[in-house]
């Protein structure tokens, strides 16, 4: 069969990965493709930069348009990142009727649902696998391998760098500065980290999931992002002590009245296994009524493991590229013609479980003043422990609590926090026990 013609946007972590995998591995690559993948071009704003990362051999040029445009390039590969040129530049290609792989997942989360469209009118594929969990299957999994089933939820440690970061915290006591320099120059991070440490990448990866696991449009503007920025150490040690660990956490859940999307730090119990999850590691659940919990473990950020997933998604085009478009897989996994109009629901109506770590003057009837208020929003204790404090003369209250909607927790600390003995803010972060 004739060869594949490739060409890359954007030679950067990702984009030399993938000129990596594909040369070093390039005769397996061709054994299971069933044509030989060449790449034949690669854009890249510093040329001499890209020469000496894809070798010779290659044509590179500055300008990205020739790429998404040019005549012999089958496949174009959007590895530039953003909403900005990246668009124009995939729309182009689209228009050009050139199947797209991209790793980027702002683009999809944010104009998903136009480039989708785009692409069926033009008959061409837009293959995402890399925009989500690096190098794990997740995309395979939830649009094929997991077909069958009632997706009843998903929760992921899904950023690379903010997982990093809680690890190098936690285990080596590097300051978080620190800690996201190094993730910096491993590649990990996203070109603006504050997309990474504040849950915007993590939220851009869930939107992407919540559509293929619900069959909803993408609605990255209706998640609810908090991320890892005001985390304090102190939180940390004290959900260890109850036997939590705090992660990252993307959740997506179908409930009765609709759709959770939601991302920010979570505790949850030591002894799952997702808790143990470290460094650039990501992980993703899955339950299915049919099938039950389903866990996805694998590198999330970096070279080679997000070009992994780039090459799988250029073999999947290549093999597909001469099918019938109604035959091939729908890139939403729900044909598009049954996407759903489920609702989202906002964070004050969703149920969790929370940790509340209340500063208070010590001294008597402070604990009986919160009982009463938390009894007064029906909210029940789970665990309750008192430490003294840095501060003469006050205590810290740590509460666990069973699960309960998220308003009644607001109103709690309102009322909490106009309590004369109540010094300082109270912490709220939330837990979830991901065996239901
Ligand atoms: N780094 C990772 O581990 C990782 C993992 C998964 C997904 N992604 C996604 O992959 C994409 C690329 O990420 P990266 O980490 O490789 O970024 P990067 O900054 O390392 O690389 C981007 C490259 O694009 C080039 N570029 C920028 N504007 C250009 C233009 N107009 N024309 C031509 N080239 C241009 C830059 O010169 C740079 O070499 C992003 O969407 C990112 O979110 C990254
Ligand atoms: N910046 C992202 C890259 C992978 O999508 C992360 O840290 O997970
Ligand atoms: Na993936």
């Amino acid at each position: 069969m004739k060869p594949i013609n490739v060409g890359i946007m954007g030679v950067g972590t990702v984009g030399g990965g993938t000129a990596t995998v594909l040369k070093r591995n390039a005769e397996e690559i061709s054994r299971r493709a069933g044509r030989a993948i060449v790449l034949k071009m690669a854009a890249n704003l510093d040329i001499a930069r890209a020469r000496e990362i894809v070798g010779d051999g290659i044509e590179i040029v500055s300008d990205a348009r020739v790429v998404a445009t040019h005549p012999d390039i089958d496949i174009v590969i959007e590895l530039i990142g953003g909403t900005g040129i990246a668009k124009d530049l995939v729309l182009t290609a689209i228009d050009h009727g050139k199947h797209v792989v991209t790793a980027n997942k702002k683009l999809l989360a944010e104009h998903g649902n136009e480039i989708f469209a785009r692409a069926r009118e033009k008959g061409v594929m837009v293959a995402f696998e890399a925009a989500v969990a690096g190098g794990i299957p997740i995309i395979k999994a939830l649009r094929e391998g997991l077909a069958a089933n009632h997706i009843e939820w998903i929760a992921g440690i899904i950023n690379g760098t903010s997982n990093y970061i809680l690890t190098e915290m936690r285990e080596k006591g590097l300051p978080f500065a620190d800690a996201l320099a190094e993730a910096q120059r491993l590649g990990y991070a996203e070109a603006d980290p504050t997309f990474d440490i504040e849950g915007h990448d993590a939220g851009h990866k869930l939107t992407i999931m919540a559509a293929l696991a619900f069959g909803i449009p993408m609605q990255f503007d209706k998640c609810y992002l908090e991320g890892i920025s005001t985390l304090t150490a102190q939180d940390i040690r004290y959900a260890e002590e109850l036997g939590y660990r705090v992660k990252l956490l993307g959740i997506t859940r179908r409930t009765a009245a609709g759709i959770e999307l939601r991302v920010h730090p979570t505790l949850i119990p030591e002894s799952v296994l997702i808790a143990n999850v470290n460094g650039v590691m990501n992980a993703v659940l899955v339950k299915g009524d049919a099938v039950g919990p389903t866990l996805y473990y694998g590198a999330g950020a970096g070279a080679l493991p997000t070009a992994s997933a780039v090459v799988a998604d250029i073999v999947d085009i290549a093999r597909l590229a001469t099918a019938d478009p109604e035959h091939r897989v729908p890139y939403l996994a729900f044909q598009p013609d049954r996407i759903a109009d489920l609702p989202l629901l906002p964070i004050e109506a969703v149920e969790s479980s929370y940790y509340l770590r209340v500063c208070v003057i010590d001294k008597p009837g402070v604990l009986a003043e919160l009982t009463h208020i938390l009894a007064d929003e029906s909210i029940s204790i789970e665990a309750l422990i008192q430490k003294g404090s840095e501060r003469d003369g006050q205590a810290e209250i740590v509460l666990l609590t069973h699960r309960v909607v998220e308003r009644r927790v607001q109103s709690a600390i309102a009322r909490i926090e106009a309590l004369a003995s109540v010094t300082d803010k109270v912490v709220r972060l939330r837990m979830e026990a991901l065996n239901g």
